[in-house]
Formats: structure tokens, C-alpha cells, sequence
């Protein structure tokens, strides 16, 4: 360990957090604390998320873009009440808390009476009301629809809740919404906020519930409560009361009829250091043996956001539909309660084919679908380009050139989700290559938008200097013709200043060009826009043509440069490597493909020439017989057994790229790795129970010259798998899978909060990551394997060059 770093790394963390009071990048000093209590989160794409426990406690808040306040607000419940013969016989707030507060309220629920199951965007919640004889499951549901670009902006959760009545006697049931006026955090009590009831109608349909108002000088909010009124449910409200007192006016009123008040008019300002909440309560009459459904939406508009830096006013997605005045809340909560059964339908039309497919194991199922979470839970945010805002604006000042730039990112807005809860960098772009799988195959709009955003980044550049805290050399933040490592940090102000990330200058990385190549390709492939292929074709020469500089000795093979210069950011790599090598010699082959498709003779000239000596130099210098060696240095770990080795191959078989005139690595050296790697980093490590350990030395022990090197990375690892299967190894892709889920998610308790890493035993790191969004890598091959796949593009879908 090099004590210049860590000083290095300390002092600026000092300044930033001590001095300037921002928050830190990466806060290596306050890691959050792990909590085993999360479960399947509200909300759709870019509006802000709010996460539910699998105890139904509302913990986990994201509304101001990309910042997360982890507080289980504790006024946030549902309750329950039964009347039979006008009699309350039954009132139970839906928790197995006993806090402090609310003390008039009857908490503890035994846990025992209660089933949670989650299966991202939905979850269900059974409660098995302890001696009535009636059982309620309250659905969950949230707008996060494949291919759908509207709906799924919406800041709204549905809870749909259906009664079963086993008694003998007709039973009036009364579900009860209660919600404080904030996020849980001290900004609750800084005066000024204020709630009101409302309802909204529209064709006929009613909506009924309260606006809390809360009224913070930054990204002001309002939360909406509701319920859909119809033929035999009756919705009431208390339009305020205080959640830090003993809650009886609350109680009381509703045990006394199953009903509230309903009082009319605004509830007035709270007071500096005041707490406001609200309620609404939905009641039925259930008919004896019959069952009934009461639905109430929880909706937030937070419409126009400021990043820390304030510079720029910023407006979400959803305002295209629903206007920014911020006045959106009520006719959320409507389109919500009116729509719901339609996102039910098409999230089952999505799922159920691999729901039904009886040789997909359970906890696959599971994985895929909840590791899904981190598409809206990511500090993910999804903004209109402002009405006032040109093409030449978008391009930046270097005039990036792309001429679908403007009209795409008009159409369907830009898209940025952090690296992780924990790592606070939009987009991190040699991560998201893993995540992007995810992306393209269900909202690809948004994929090609995020690489537009990337693409105007590459021609820019950003000329101011800064010391680096990995090695302390002082250097530009953004060179021109490189990828940058991530769009900005939501503490500033993301797309405008890119680069947050500052242990290592990341224009002399070697990965993240490649990975801008690889996905411009493989977007092309699957999505067959060939305007986009076109825009990307100049910046693909262009990220080409620098990272053809790391070939020092002209042997057609880029070498590393003896620091930690990829996505193992602090695994040195010396020389040629498998991992980099492997991601350039892919590179170049798609280089050559898209020449092919548009008509480019002499590029694709250039990079034919380039991969015939790249090949002959990479199996010369890495293969050892039985996989590629990490690197060529002939260090004493030089012949270590990386897990992510094959990752070029990974693409070029996505791609349909992996045989007969396109392949890069002969097929029997590919198997032969992806077997040594099964037999040691899967099998040696951890009885075969944990995936893959990021580098193995080949007598089975790991490889701990590096932090990272005796790590395991569920996103690399679900890669991995996928890459197992493209190539035939489907029990042993399988196999190497399950080792990750069911250790985040049965053992380590990390449910929708997966690491980017753990290790056998007791360390992980950085919770709620972003790789794992990797495993829809795996569903491509699998659907490719089952015929399923979307047809390659036909060349003449293209116009070839005059
Ligand atoms: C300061 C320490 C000593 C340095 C030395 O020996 O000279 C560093 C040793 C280990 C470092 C930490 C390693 C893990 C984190 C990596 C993180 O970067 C992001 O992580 C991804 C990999 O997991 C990467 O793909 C992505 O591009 C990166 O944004 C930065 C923080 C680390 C905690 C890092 C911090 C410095 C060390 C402790």
C-alpha cells in the first residue's frame, strides 16, 4: 500500500467534506452501514424512488437526483380496520414496530401472520389477520415496462389491496394510508410545508386523498396520497396531524366508524421544528366468503431538480406528460389508480415466458427480474432537453457532429444512473458496460441516448488541471477523443463537468474506449438503427485512433501501462493483458464489421491488418496452454487465472460475432479457459458456492497481490455465466450465477442492495451497485440459444458510402 495515495486520498476528502462541506464522491470514511432490511422500491425511471422494507417500512429515499437518505419514517403505515354488525372489532396498524412515537396506535403485528415475495417492479404482502378470519394481500405495484418510454417515467406506487373475507358475516373493511410530510430528515422540521385534501376526476373516475406540500428552497416536492373512489368504497381523510405525538386524534377517529373526518380546507404552515403527516383511508363492505379490492396510489412530483452545484434548472421526464408546475400530483395519482391494471398486464406479458419456462431455475428468476431494481433505484434520472436548449448546445462547444443527436435525445430525454448508491458518479462507463445489457434490451431508447451523451463528451474536452489521487500526477480533467470514465458526480453538475472520478487519470485507461466501440456495435446489432451506427461510426475512429497509441511496439496489440489502468482500478496490469488485450482485439473485429456495413473499404483495411497481427501477438504473449495469462509482464502473478478473461469474447458472441470469419480466439482456447476458470475461480474458491473470484493463482489459491484480485464481482461474475452459455456451458454458467445470487441474496441478506463485491469472508463492497444489471447478459444468451434473439440486421439496412 502506497501511504501517498492514502494521504492523498485523505487530505482531499478533508477539503471537500470539511472544508467546502460537499459531499464526498466516494466517502471512504462513512460507508453505509448495512442494513438487511430492503425490499422491492416505488416508482418509475428518473422521477425519484422511495424503497419499501420487506417489512413494509418505507427506508430508503431517492428524491433529490442521485442522493439517498437511508431513515424508515416510521409514520408511514398502513392500518387495518374491521367492523362487523357496526361494531370495530379488529384495528391493527400493519407493523411489527413499537416506537417512541405514535403511542395511541395499536403496533406489533406479529410477524408471524405476514409473507413478502418480491419480484421486481411488483411485490406482495400477505397478512393473515391473526383470529378474524380475514386475509389481506396488498399488490405492489410500480410502472417499469420494457420498451414503454412514458408510463415508466411516472413517480408512482400502487397499492392494490384485496380482501378475503372467511367469515360467515359480511365484514367493512377500512385500509388506512398514513404519511409524514418529507423524506425523514431534518428538513422536515423547517417550517413552512402544509398538506390539503383533494380529488380529481376524470372520465368519469374519481380520485380522492391529500397533497403534502413540502416546501424546501432546493427541489421542492409534493407527495400525493389517494385512493380510487367507486361504487361501494367510500375514501375520507385527516388532512394533517402530528406523527411525533401520540397519534390518538387519528386512532380514534377511525376506530369510532372505520371512516375519517374529511375535514375541507388547507391545513396550515408548520411551524419551525413542527412534523406534519396525513391520512387517507379507503372502506368496503365484504360480503361473508367473498372477496373485495380497495386501491390506493402513493404519487411524488418533484418536477424541476438542481444538482448540487444549482447551476442548471433540470426537468424530469414525466413533465412532458404532466406538466412542471408542480401541480402534477393529483392527476399522477389518477393516471396511476386508472392504469395500473394495464402495467399489471404487460409486466406479466413481459415476464411470464421466463416465469413459465420450467427449466429456468427459481432463484434465476429472482435474479433477474429483482436485480432489475437498480434501473430506477440507481439514483437514476431521466430529464427532457429544456425547451430552450439548441442542437448546438447539445453538441458542446467542440460541435460533436452527430446529427440524430438532437431530434433522439428530444424524443426521449437523457438517461444517467449512478455507479452506485454508495459510488456517486453518473454513468460510469467501464462499469455500465457490464450494466448496459439491461438497458438495450428493455428500454434500448434509452441506451442509444446514454451514448449519445457519451459520444458529445468523447469530441469535448475539459482543459482544467487537477491532481490525481492514485500516483499524485497533476493532469486535464477531459482530454478530446477519449471516453471519460463517468458523466459527472450529482453533487455537481453532471453531463456539464464529466469526470467526477478522481483516484486515476482515465485518459490513459485502456478499457474505456474499447467499451465505447463494443456497445456502438452491439447496439447497432440488436436495435438495427443504422442513423445511430452512422453518428457513432467518426467517434468510434476517434477513440480507435487514441487508444492505437497504447500499441507501443506496433505489434497490433495494445499494452497496459504497469498501473491500475481499467475497471479493477487497483489491479496493476503490466504490459499485454487478457482482459484489455481481449476488449481491443474484439474492438478492432467490430471496427472491421462496421467498415463492412458502411461501405468504409480502407478503414476496413486498417483494422483487418491490425487484427491479423493482433491475433498472432495476443496468442503468442497470453495463451499458456490452458487460458490467457493476466498479463505478460512475467510477474510473479502474471499467470493468474482471471474470471473476466474472456470478456471480449463475451461481446463478439452477443453479437452473433464469435465464429467463421469472425473469430477472434479460437473456440478451443476460449473453452479451455472458460473450464479452468469453472474449475478454479468457481469450484476452488469457496467450495463452488460464491461465483467466480476475480484472479485465482493456478496452484488454487487466490490471488491476493491486489484488494480486487480476491474479490468476487457479481456483475463480472453474471457476465461470466452468460459467456459460459453463449459457448455451450449452460450447467456450469448456471452454476457459477447461483453462487452470487444466493449469497447476496439468501446469505449476506442484501436484497436490492447487491455489492459490487464481496469476499469469502466478511468483507463486501459498495451496496446497491450498478454491474449486476449484468445478468440480462445471461437472459441474451439464453433467448439467443432458444431462437428467441432479434435477427441480425441485413446489411442493406444501411445506405453504404458513395
Ligand atoms: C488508497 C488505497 C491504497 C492505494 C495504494 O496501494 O497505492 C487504495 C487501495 C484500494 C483502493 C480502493 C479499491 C476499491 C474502490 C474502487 C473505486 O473505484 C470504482 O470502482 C470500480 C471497481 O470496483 C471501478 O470499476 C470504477 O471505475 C471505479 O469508479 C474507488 C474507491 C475504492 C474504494 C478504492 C479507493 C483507494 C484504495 C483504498
Amino acid at each position: 500500500m502506497d501511504v501517498m495515495n492514502v494521504y492523498r486520498y485523505f487530505r482531499w476528502w478533508f477539503k471537500k467534506t470539511r472544508i467546502e462541506k460537499k459531499p464526498a464522491f466516494i466517502d471512504l470514511l462513512c460507508a453505509v452501514p448495512l442494513q438487511q432490511i430492503y425490499g422491492c422500491p416505488l416508482g418509475g425511471i428518473g422521477g425519484g424512488t422511495i424503497t419499501r422494507g420487506w417489512r413494509g417500512e418505507f427506508c430508503r429515499w431517492q428524491l433529490n437526483p442521485g442522493v439517498y437518505h437511508y431513515e424508515t419514517v416510521i409514520a408511514n403505515q398502513f392500518t387495518v380496520c374491521l367492523r362487523c354488525k357496526g361494531q370495530t372489532v379488529y384495528q391493527q396498524v400493519l407493523s411489527m414496530e413499537r416506537p417512541s412515537t405514535l403511542q395511541g396506535w395499536n403496533w406489533g403485528y406479529c410477524g408471524h401472520y405476514a409473507f413478502y415475495h418480491a419480484l421486481y417492479p411488483r411485490a406482495w404482502m400477505v397478512y393473515e389477520l391473526p383470529g378474524q378470519n380475514v386475509v389481506l394481500t396488498c399488490r405492489q405495484v410500480s410502472p417499469v415496462i420494457p420498451h414503454d418510454y412514458k408510463d415508466s417515467s411516472l413517480p408512482v406506487g400502487v397499492f392494490i389491496w384485496e380482501v378475503e373475507n372467511g367469515r360467515d358475516e359480511d365484514v367493512e373493511v377500512s385500509i388506512m394510508f398514513s404519511l409524514q410530510n418529507g423524506m425523514g430528515t431534518k428538513e422536515d422540521r423547517i417550517g413552512g410545508h402544509w398538506n390539503e385534501p383533494f380529488t380529481f376526476e376524470r372520465d368519469g373516475e374519481r380520485v380522492a386523498g391529500v397533497l403534502l406540500h413540502h416546501c424546501t428552497p432546493v427541489n421542492p416536492f409534493t407527495l400525493a396520497i389517494s385512493a380510487r373512489e367507486k361504487a361501494g368504497t367510500e375514501v375520507t381523510h385527516l388532512t394533517s396531524f402530528n406523527p411525533t405525538g401520540l397519534g390518538r386524534e387519528v386512532w380514534q377517529d377511525l376506530l369510532q366508524d372505520g371512516r375519517l373526518d374529511s375535514p375541507t380546507g388547507k391545513s396550515s404552515l408548520t411551524e419551525k421544528g413542527e412534523v406534519t403527516a396525513a391520512v387517507v383511508c379507503a372502506t368496503c363492505r365484504v360480503p361473508a366468503r367473498e372477496h373485495r379490492t380497495l386501491e390506493l396510489a402513493l404519487a411524488w412530483d418533484m418536477p424541476c431538480v438542481h444538482f448540487g452545484s444549482k447551476e442548471k434548472l433540470h426537468f424530469r421526464r414525466y413533465t412532458r406528460f404532466f406538466g412542471s408546475g408542480g401541480d402534477a400530483a393529483p392527476a399522477l395519482s389518477h393516471h396511476a389508480l386508472m392504469h395500473y391494471k394495464e402495467w399489471e398486464r404487460k409486466i406479466e406479458a413481459w415476464q411470464n415466458p421466463v416465469l413459465e419456462n420450467s427449466q429456468l431455475p427459481s432463484w434465476y428468476k429472482s435474479a433477474l427480474f429483482n436485480e432489475l431494481y437498480f434501473m430506477t433505484d440507481g439514483g437514476t434520472i431521466w430529464m427532457e432537453v429544456p425547451p430552450d436548449c439548441s442542437a448546438k448546445d447539445l453538441q458542446g462547444p467542440a460541435g460533436a457532429g452527430l446529427s440524430h443527436l438532437f431530434p433522439f435525445l428530444r424524443e426521449y430525454g437523457r438517461f444517467a444512473y449512478l455507479e452506485g448508491q454508495e459510488y456517486r458518479m453518473y454513468n460510469t462507463y467501464d462499469v455500465h458496460f457490464y450494466a448496459s445489457f439491461a438497458l438495450v434490451m428493455l428500454w434500448p431508447k434509452l441506451q442509444i441516448s446514454l451514448q449519445y451523451d457519451i459520444a458529445v463528451t468523447v469530441v469535448n474536452e475539459d482543459v482544467q488541471l487537477r491532481q490525481y489521487l492514485m500516483g499524485g500526477q497533476t493532469a486535464q480533467v477531459k482530454l478530446k477523443n477519449v471516453v471519460p470514465h463517468d458523466i459527472g458526480d450529482p453533487g455537481d453538475e453532471p453531463w456539464q463537468r464529466v469526470n467526477a472520478y478522481l483516484m486515476h487519470d482515465t485518459a490513459d485507461w485502456k478499457d474505456l474506449n474499447l467499451k465505447f466501440v463494443l456497445q456502438v456495435y452491439r447496439d447497432y446489432y440488436l436495435t438495427h438503427d443504422s442513423l445511430y451506427l452512422r453518428d457513432m461510426w467518426p467517434v468510434c475512429q476517434a477513440v480507435m485512433e487514441s487508444e492505437l497509441k497504447f500499441d507501443t511496439d506496433n505489434d497490433g496489440l495494445i499494452e497496459n501501462g504497469g498501473f491500475a489502468d481499467q475497471t479493477y482500478d487497483a489491479w496493476v496490469v503490466h504490459g499485454a493483458s487478457a482482459y484489455c488485450g481481449g476488449l481491443w482485439l474484439a474492438a478492432v473485429c467490430m471496427m472491421c464489421k462496421m467498415a463492412e456495413v458502411l461501405g468504409d473499404a480502407e478503414i476496413q483495411q486498417k483494422y483487418t491488418d491490425i487484427l491479423s497481427k493482433g491475433k498472432e501477438a495476443f496468442e503468442r504473449m497470453l495463451w499458456n496452454g490452458k487460458y490467457y495469462n493476466y498479463d505478460s509482464s512475467g510477474s510473479h502473478t502474471s499467470s493468474s487465472i482471471m474470471s473476466d478473461q474472456c470478456a471480449g469474447q463475451w461481446f463478439l458472441g452477443a453479437c452473433g460475432m464469435d465464429q467463421g470469419e469472425f473469430e477472434v480466439f479460437p473456440k478451443s482456447h476460449i473453452l479451455s479457459a472458460l473450464r479452468t476458470i469453472f474449475e478454479k475461480n468457481v469450484l476452488g474458491f469457496a467450495g463452488g458456492t460464491m461465483g467466480a473470484v476475480n484472479g485465482m493463482r493456478p496452484d488454487g489459491v487466490p490471488d491476493t497481490s491486489s484488494v480486487q484480485s480476491n474479490e468476487v464481482w457479481i456483475g463480472v461474475v453474471y457476465a461470466l455465466a452468460a459467456t459460459m452459455i453463449q459457448e455451450g456451458m449452460v450447467e456450469e454458467g448456471f452454476r457459477t450465477a447461483e453462487g452470487c445470487y444466493r449469497t447476496v441474496w439468501e446469505r449476506l441478506g442484501m436484497a436490492f442492495q447487491t455489492p459490487e463485491a464481496y469476499r469469502e469472508k466478511k468483507v463486501y463492497r459498495s451496496l446497491a451497485y450498478m454491474r449486476p444489471l449484468s445478468i440480462w447478459s445471461m437472459q441474451l444468451a439464453l433467448e439467443r440459444r432458444a431462437g428467441w434473439a432479434p435477427p441480425p440486421p441485413q446489411p442493406s439496412q444501411v445506405p453504404v458510402n458513395p
